[in-house]
């Protein structure tokens, strides 16, 4: 600017720049011209009458105004002008390489006048260069907001988290005061992406993102990590009043109003692990680490709720790692064992299936249920070798049922995501049936609804081929995965299997009672049996009779018994003697 003003006598020029939303121009340089006449016109609107430069932009095309005191344009304006003494000013829209307006390149003259042409020349020329100028700093600026924030959500991301917290750290250990760091990872969200697609997921993210945004101070940060872990850093904490507290409260909240995907209406929920600078760690990685390690305390309370962190978690953490190890020696030392749990036909009472659960027999934990294990080998893959160990055993265990003569009956097995999406898990049923010599249909295979919803197509088409070796499928925990009527239409299951959350309070609570009998209505209306699990108690048994349920499953007939258990069950069924192992 200083350049061009030192070209021309009397001028002096400014650079306007034009707002993202395109409706109003701030100074970008003005060194010669009056300070207060700047500061009078920064933020005007652009429109078709708005003195040289607003007028300019809304053109996009150059405006010379020769005498400010007489042009129409400049009406509104002259007041504001005058004390300054500037009679003509010229304003060119500065263009971006597409054409689009960045701002506006104006010169003043305090006498009334028009450019002459070698001036019209250069400021043209001025104004080309302006225009490259300013776009590479908004590259500029764009490559920098990328490099430090989410492109979803537009939130700072891990690398500027680095950063912030870092400034926090400094800043409280200046001037005695805390900062809290929240850990926060969303709670099922792979489901909403598997079940209801990606553009959903994005969409529950960016909602949610911004709610969180709101619910703390303008320095506090709220980071996206990736997928769905955010952390939130909370500045400048009075260590005497427990602040943290609320804001924990009103994210969860947040977190927890309904977002409209489509058609649906999800309700979120998230775990939270948090820390306090200084008591928890008095770096950023220390912090975040411990962060994370009362996020997963959370998950294992059983999610949706918060922890504070303590160092024992640290010392879970290592357990775990540790019990990791364990299960990858398991299979090898034949560690694990089946209990099977028996289905009742609800209007004969007879057993006519039983469903293998795995147990871990662990050298020095004793008994470890499956869910201590199963998500484990899950994310480390053990669980397609562990499911093949599961499908062959059940098999071979219910041929020797048959073989010791005792009434045949279905054993089903769970089959988990990882070993569904496995290319090879029609050979693995081939080779478990094959083996033991155990028929096909006294084989069933109990697939999540979920699992079937991640993508519908590739689960019926695999249900398809199982369908065709015999093998009878049933859907798990019904009622949980939204699965569309019109696709369960295209399900070859031979049964529904309601969701235990839904048994719980049957007798009491009257939108589970909604929910099982629509499922039982729904069963019978596409031909499929349905059978309620988690069955405990007299009542839940007769709301299931009165509704026409089919089946039931639950410690109300027996909870998971061995295999012998089984045994002597059907033994006392069929009143014999038989004795099997
Ligand atoms: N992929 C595999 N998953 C497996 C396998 N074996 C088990 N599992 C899954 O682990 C989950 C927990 O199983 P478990 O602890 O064995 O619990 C089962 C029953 O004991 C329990 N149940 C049954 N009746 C009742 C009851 O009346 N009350 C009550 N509180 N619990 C009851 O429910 C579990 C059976 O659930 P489901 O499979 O949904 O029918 C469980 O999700 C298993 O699927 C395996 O070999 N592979």
């Amino acid at each position: 600017m200083r350049l061009i003003e030192s070209q021309l006598t009397g001028i002096v020029g400014s650079v306007l720049l034009l707002d993202k939303a395109g409706g109003h121009l701030h100074h970008g340089a003005a060194p010669s011209l009056a300070k207060e006449y700047t500061h009078a016109i920064d933020g005007t609107r652009i429109g078709p009458k708005v003195g040289s430069c607003g007028t300019a932009a809304y053109r996009r095309e150059p405006v010379i105004v020769t005498d400010i005191m007489s042009d129409p344009l400049w009406e509104d304006f002259r007041d504001l002008v005058r004390p300054y003494g500037y009679r003509s000013c010229w304003s060119t829209p500065i263009l971006s390489h597409t054409g689009v307006v960045l701002g506006v390149f104006a010169m003043y003259s305090k006498t009334v006048r028009e450019p002459t042409k070698a001036e019209s020349n250069l400021i043209d020329f001025t104004t080309r260069i302006a225009g490259i100028a300013i776009e590479r700093k908004l590259a500029e600026d764009r490559i920098h907001f990328m490099a430090n924030h989410d492109t979803l959500t537009g939130l700072p991301n891990r690398a500027l988290l680095g950063d912030r917290l870092s400034q926090a750290i400094l800043y409280a250990q200046r001037y005695d005061r805390w900062v809290s760091v929240v850990f926060i990872d969303l709670d099922n969200f792979k489901l909403v992406n598997d079940t209801l697609g990606h553009n959903a997921g994005d969409a529950l993210l960016k909602t949610l993102a911004s709610r969180m945004v709101r619910c703390v101070r303008a320095t506090d940060t709220v980071v996206r990590l990736g997928g769905d872990e955010f952390v939130v850093v909370l500045f400048d904490q009075d260590p005497d009043v427990d602040l943290v507290g609320a804001t924990l409260q009103k994210l969860r909240t947040a977190i927890a109003e309904p977002v409209c995907l489509g058609e649906r209406h999800i309700r979120a929920t998230a775990s939270m692990g948090v820390v306090n600078y200084p008591d928890d760690g008095a770096t950023a990685d220390v912090l975040l680490a411990n962060a994370d390690a009362a996020m997963y305390r959370a998950k294992e309370l059983g999610r949706d709720n918060f922890q504070f962190y303590a160092p024992e978690f640290n010392a879970t953490a290592q357990e775990k790692f540790l019990l990791q190890e364990e299960l990858r020696n398991a299979l090898a030392r034949a560690e694990f064992t089946l209990l099977y749990q028996p289905q009742v036909d609800l209007r004969s009472g007879n057993v006519f299936a039983a469903e293998a659960l795995i147990r871990w027999n662990h050298p020095s934990h004793g008994l470890i249920a499956p869910m201590k294990f199963i998500p484990m080998a899950e994310e480390t893959g053990l669980i397609v070798p562990i499911g093949d160990w599961v499908l062959h055993e059940a098999c071979r265990q219910n041929k020797a049922w048959q073989d010791a003569g005792l009434p045949p009956l279905v054993v089903c097995v769970n089959v988990s995501a990882r070993q569904f999406k496995e290319k090879n898990l029609i050979s693995h049923v081939i080779d478990a049936l094959t083996d033991s010599g155990l028929e096909a249909k006294y084989l069933e295979l109990e697939l999540t609804e979920s699992l079937i919803m991640q993508n519908v197509d590739t689960a019926v088409a695999m249900m398809n081929a199982l369908q065709s070796l015999g093998v009878q499928i049933s859907i798990d925990d019904f009622g949980t995965g939204y699965s569309s009527l019109s696709a369960l239409k295209t399900f070859p299951v031979a049964r529904l299997k309601i969701d235990k959350s839904f048994i719980n309070d049957l007798a009491t609570d009257e939108n589970d009672q909604a929910v099982a009998s629509a499922v039982i209505s729904l069963g019978q209306k596409l031909n499929l049996r349905v059978i309620a699990e988690g069955v405990e108690t007299d009542d839940q048994v007769a709301f299931l009779r009165k509704n026409n349920c089919d089946e039931m499953q639950g410690y109300h007939f027996s909870k998971p018994v061995s295999a012998q258990g089984i045994a002597r069950l059907l033994n006392k069924e069929q009143g014999g003697h038989t004795s099997p192992e």
